[in-house]
């Protein structure tokens, strides 16, 4: 006879048979006491209930992955018939087997079809399970080549457990429901396992980022992927509380986005959803090639140690890969070739394919496909690219004409957190409202000006290279060097702040006579032997611009004077205080002369700055970046123009110099093999593991 049982409640054992049954991984034996005769039913019935449960199982958690004969493809036509029409439109995505959810999510945010990285990686990473290791320029979507297959790749993980989880329910029903009791009940027993009292949610990727702000970033794009689908993405990052982070980690997020320092912290301090990382599914790590630099996160070395520390789960890993400037390569600096040499040692420069061994190893990557989009540069073909030249002491003034002649969305680089603040206080006097971004601001304050940029019009960030990688801010039309990057890498990135996802954009390297060395370098590096273009400065109104940083210059030095004293009195008063003892010449409530007449001389200069900031710069119907301070900012007043968008400018400049030839070489290709380092075209060996160079997914540049 069947019955279906109500209710159950932990029996209470005796010593002897308790040890016997927790030997076996079993914790206790629950005895039904409630149940109903009447409820019986017929095992044919039962049958059709199980599987009833069993088919809604599998729907209401994601739609099922079926393995065709073509090999993986989802059910996709069938859901979207009944589900959403809008989904029929996204017919580029067919073929890289994405479930419903996804698609839906795809729709909302009019993705209509895969990036270029994407289409090429997607089959490889979703069907052939392959690892990738994808280079391809600034804001071509690298984001998504490897977030779609994670989260496609946790959706198939998950149904595979429903389906064995409810398959492992049917043989336990059968003992739930089939119960023989006799009359008083006795007999109603099932046994409890460890592993349900203890099961805890499994961690499944784990998607590692150089900065904070990326992780956020990244974060957020994949949620928004995931929102139709049941995983939960989380960020673990340094500089904001642990416990909170702990908390969200207890809710055993599927994938977790973080920043190495942070991440091996927790693991350290024994957090119990972090130590499932060397069991995790997928890898992902974003800007490999700057996390694998040396002296840099050490703490990554240690993840991967513990990642791959069972070489089972090693092997059953999925790694993905991604960089713009994953295969860029550098020339040995000279002074090392010639401390090489005088060692007596032989000097060779690394290939891309060695870089790439090298982070095949470090990885430990097994099963990879190397796409590499990046064309040698990693720079968008939409980005315009220019330099002006200038004595370092006018940097200032080109900075704030451009500011000045060309609104638009503007990030400045500063290769130091001194540059960022000194050049932030300069445009704040100027009234540009510029928004500082470095590593020693506090995270709230860091992710608070980044979110005004993001919302401002015309907003203006200086930052340094913390804002390098991976940033998507919708809209950034310029980005300015105010110095040259340190590495070619660091222009590339930078650059790639702007011109994202097939929009237009300009990079403008304000470069002083000794930065020539630099540029040279970098112009190598990224294969360009031909000068960057001038940027066309109108000269004329460069007067009217000397004028006020001039003066804002002043202000600023006076101010940072009595600044100085003043924090030089206080900490002497507060000395002699503690001390009790009196200071000849110093009052405790008057500052000194000096001091008072540096403030007057400051209040008077930022006066007059303020009379001239009223009025315009570019007169005559010019309407700049803050048209309210001219008066004569409608279009085509007096027949002059409105202002014309920096990018438009300087492309015209280069289509003008090109009619006439007159871009100059900068430097003679050393030879050959200068080139060919940057065409290589690169695919690892799937056997061994060893790159050989046998295959292109090289692409011509658009523009
Ligand atoms: N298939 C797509 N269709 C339209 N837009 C897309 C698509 N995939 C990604 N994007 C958008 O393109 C932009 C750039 O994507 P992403 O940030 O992933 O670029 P990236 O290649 O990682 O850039 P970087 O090298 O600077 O890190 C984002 O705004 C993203 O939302």
């Amino acid at each position: 006879m069947a019955i279906i049982a109500k209710h159950w409640k932990p029996v209470n054992l005796d010593g002897p048979i308790l040890a016997n049954i927790a030997s076996e991984g079993l914790i206790g034996i629950e005895e039904c006491f409630d149940y109903d005769l009447n409820d019986v039913i017929t095992a044919k019935r039962k049958k059709n209930v199980k599987s009833q449960t069993k088919n809604k199982k599998l729907k209401t958690s994601e739609e099922v992955l079926t393995p065709s004969k073509q090999g993986f493809t989802s059910n996709n036509e069938e859901s979207r018939n009944i589900e959403d029409e809008d989904i029929n439109t996204l017919t580029a995505w067919d073929g890289y087997s994405l479930p419903t959810s996804i698609l839906r999510a795809l729709r909302d945010l009019n993705f209509e079809q895969p990036t270029e990285i994407q289409s090429i990686t997607l089959p490889a990473a979703i069907l052939g399970k392959r690892d990738i290791l994808g280079a391809a320029e600034t804001g071509s979507g690298k984001t998504l080549a490897f977030g779609l297959p994670i989260l496609t790749g946790i959706l198939r993980l998950k149904e595979n457990e429903i389906s064995e989880e409810v398959i492992s329910d049917e043989d336990n029903n059968d003992c739930d429901n089939d119960l023989d009791v006799d009359k008083n009940g006795l007999g109603c027993v099932k046994v409890v396992k460890l592993e349900d009292q203890r099961a805890k949610k499994p961690l499944y990727a784990l998607i590692l980022t150089p900065t904070r702000e990326l992780a956020m970033q990244v974060k957020n794009h994949i949620k928004n992927i995931a929102k139709y689908t049941n995983i939960n993405v989380a960020v673990v990052v340094g500089g904001m509380a642990a416990v909170k982070q702990e908390r969200v980690l207890s809710k055993g997020p599927e994938i977790v986005v973080g920043t190495p320092g942070r991440l091996w912290e927790l693991i350290q301090q024994g957090n119990e959803h972090l130590s499932q990382i060397s069991n995790i599914k997928f890898l992902a790590i974003d800007e490999t090639d700057r996390m694998l630099e040396k002296g840099h996160f050490k703490e990554l070395h240690d993840l991967l140690e513990k990642i791959n520390f069972d070489e089972h789960s090693k092997k059953n890993r999925q790694n993905f890969i991604f960089s713009a400037t994953l295969t860029l390569v550098h020339d040995i600096p000279r002074h090392l070739i010639n401390k090489i040499k005088m060692k007596g040692r032989k000097i060779s420069e690394m290939t891309p394919e060695q870089k790439l061994q090298k982070i095949v190893n470090t990885i430990g990557v097994t099963n990879p496909k190397i796409v590499d989009l990046s064309q040698g540069t990693g720079t968008s073909g939409t980005l315009t690219e220019c330099r002006i030249t200038c004595p370092i002491e006018e940097k200032d003034y080109y900075v704030y004409y451009f500011l000045k002649k060309h609104s638009g969305r503007t990030l400045i680089f500063c290769n130091s957190i001194g540059c960022v603040k000194r050049l932030t206080t300069l445009l704040t006097l100027l009234d540009c409202s510029p928004l500082p971004l470095h590593a020693s601001m506090p995270q709230r304050q860091r992710l608070k000006n980044l979110d005004k940029f993001k919302d401002m019009e015309n907003s203006i960030l200086i930052a340094t290279d913390v804002a390098a990688r991976g940033l998507d801010i919708p809209k950034i039309e310029h980005v300015l060097h105010y110095q040259t990057p340190r590495t070619s890498e660091s222009y590339v990135h930078r650059s790639g702040r702007t011109a994202r996802a097939s929009n237009k954009g300009i990079t403008v390297l304000i470069m002083e006579p000794n930065e020539f060395g630099s540029y040279i370098k970098l112009c190598k590096t990224l294969g360009k032997n031909e000068d960057i273009p001038i940027f066309p400065v109108e000269d004329r109104f460069l007067n009217a611009v000397k004028e006020r940083v001039n003066l804002a210059r002043q202000v600023d030095k006076l101010q940072l004077q009595v600044k100085k004293v003043s924090s030089e009195e206080g900490w002497l008063q507060k000395a002699a205080n503690e001390m009790d003892i009196i200071v000849d010449g110093m009052s405790k409530n008057y500052d000194s002369d000096e001091t008072n007449s540096n403030k007057k001389l400051a209040d008077l200069k930022r006066k007059q700055l303020t009379i001239l900031l009223a009025k315009p710069i570019f007169p005559k119907g010019f309407s700049g970046r803050f048209p309210e301070l001219s008066l004569e900012n409608v279009t085509g007043f007096n027949g002059v123009s409105a202002e014309r968008k920096a990018v438009d400018v300087m492309q015209e400049a280069i289509n003008k110099s090109s009619k006439t030839k007159r871009r100059v070489k900068l430097y003679k290709p050393k030879d050959k093999t200068e080139k060919k380092k940057r065409d290589v075209v690169i695919k690892l060996g799937k056997k061994n593991n060893k790159i050989s160079k046998n295959r292109t997914f090289k692409k011509k540049r658009h523009s």
